[in-house]
């Protein structure tokens, strides 16, 4: 099974849509065959960054299906003529982890799509809605092998590029995350900072009190790499606020909301520590947000923390 001909079976999902959606998916797929071949030549790092963002915002607008486009390397939003426009709005991340291609660890291409509302001048209020209006999400990782997730509402799939065919295979059906995991993810070098319920959880997981066996620690650095292990493995992924920064790193559009969309649809959860991440409403389209998403069970502990802290306030 293709990622083309599966696209096109998601397509009758969307018949209002007359094959736009699945125009749209293999543009998005032909970026990332690009971007993959431009990354395994390994050209330097500048210039990496650019000519992802260049070649996405290329592709994206050649599909004549999209509108909107919100870039991470871009500061403001694209918006497309209305000549050669459609009706979605694509948020992305052309290449994340970039600190990491230097050393060849695995990096990737992060994207969510959504629909305008019919019938009015598309603002950038069609990009700044929650994370449970995406149409699909989905990641591309540059590592090992290249492999896409995708997500169209309903469930999670991963494709492996096959190089001979320089095709996505479906290798990874119906991808379910196991439901608690033995393994975290975050950066502890930020942990002189972490506010009290992020102490304690990775204190817990480092010093189970309940007699279990401790968590193992792994962090790649690259949110791709983080997520993609977390989805196959179980575990969770945090990113939390800390004094320094207090809405966190990552940002909501183009990194928390396709991953939460996916974790989600993989039968995990997502959480900003006040909230399910999918219920945010961003204000601005670089926002930051702090989140923690995984295993179901694993976030339900975290959870518990914070609503914990929140009935101590
Ligand atoms: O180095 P830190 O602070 O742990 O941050 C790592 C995180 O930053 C990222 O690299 C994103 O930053 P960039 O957008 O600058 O690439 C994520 O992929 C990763 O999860």
């Amino acid at each position: 099974m293709t990622i083309t001909r599966f696209v096109l079976n998601e397509q009758s999902k969307y018949p209002e849509s007359l094959g736009d959606f699945s125009i749209l998916l293999n543009h998005i797929v032909l970026g990332c065959k690009f971007v993959c071949s431009a990354v395994t030549k390994g050209e330097e790092q500048k210039k990496l960054d650019v000519l992802s963002n260049e070649v996405f915002i290329k592709a994206l607008v050649s599909s004549g299906r999209t509108c909107i486009l919100v870039s991470e390397e871009d500061d403001e939003a694209t918006f497309v003529e209305p000549s050669g426009r459609g009706r979605y709005c694509v948020v992305f991340d052309p290449l994340d982890g970039s600190s990491n291609i230097d050393c060849g660890v695995s990096i990737g291409t992060i994207f969510g799509i959504y629909m305008v509302k019919d019938g009015h001048e598309p603002t950038l209020n069609d990009v700044l809605q929650p994370g449970k209006n995406m149409l699909a999400a989905g990641y591309c990782m540059y590592g090992s092998s290249c492999m896409l997730v995708l997500s169209t509402g309903s469930g999670v799939n991963g494709f492996s590029l096959d190089p001979s065919l320089g095709e996505f295979i479906l290798t990874h059906p119906e991808i379910k995350i196991p439901k608690k995991g033995k393994i975290y993810s975050v950066n502890e070098g930020n942990a002189i900072n972490w506010d009290g319920p992020t102490a304690k959880y990775v204190e817990k997981c480092k010093f189970p009190e309940d007699g279990s066996s401790a968590k193992s620690l792994r962090y790649v650095g690259s949110m791709v790499a983080d997520v993609h292990r977390t989805l196959l493995y179980g575990g969770i992924f945090l990113y939390p606020a800390d004094k320094k920064s207090p809405n966190g790193k990552l940002r909501v559009l183009y990194e928390v909301f396709p991953m939460s969309f996916l974790m989600e649809q993989a039968g995990g959860q997502a959480f900003t520590g006040k909230q399910r991440a999918l219920d945010l409403v961003p204000r601005k389209i670089h926002e930051r947000s702090p989140i923690f998403l995984g295993s179901y069970d694993d976030v339900e502990e975290i959870k518990a923390l914070y609503n914990a802290e929140e009935k101590k306030e």
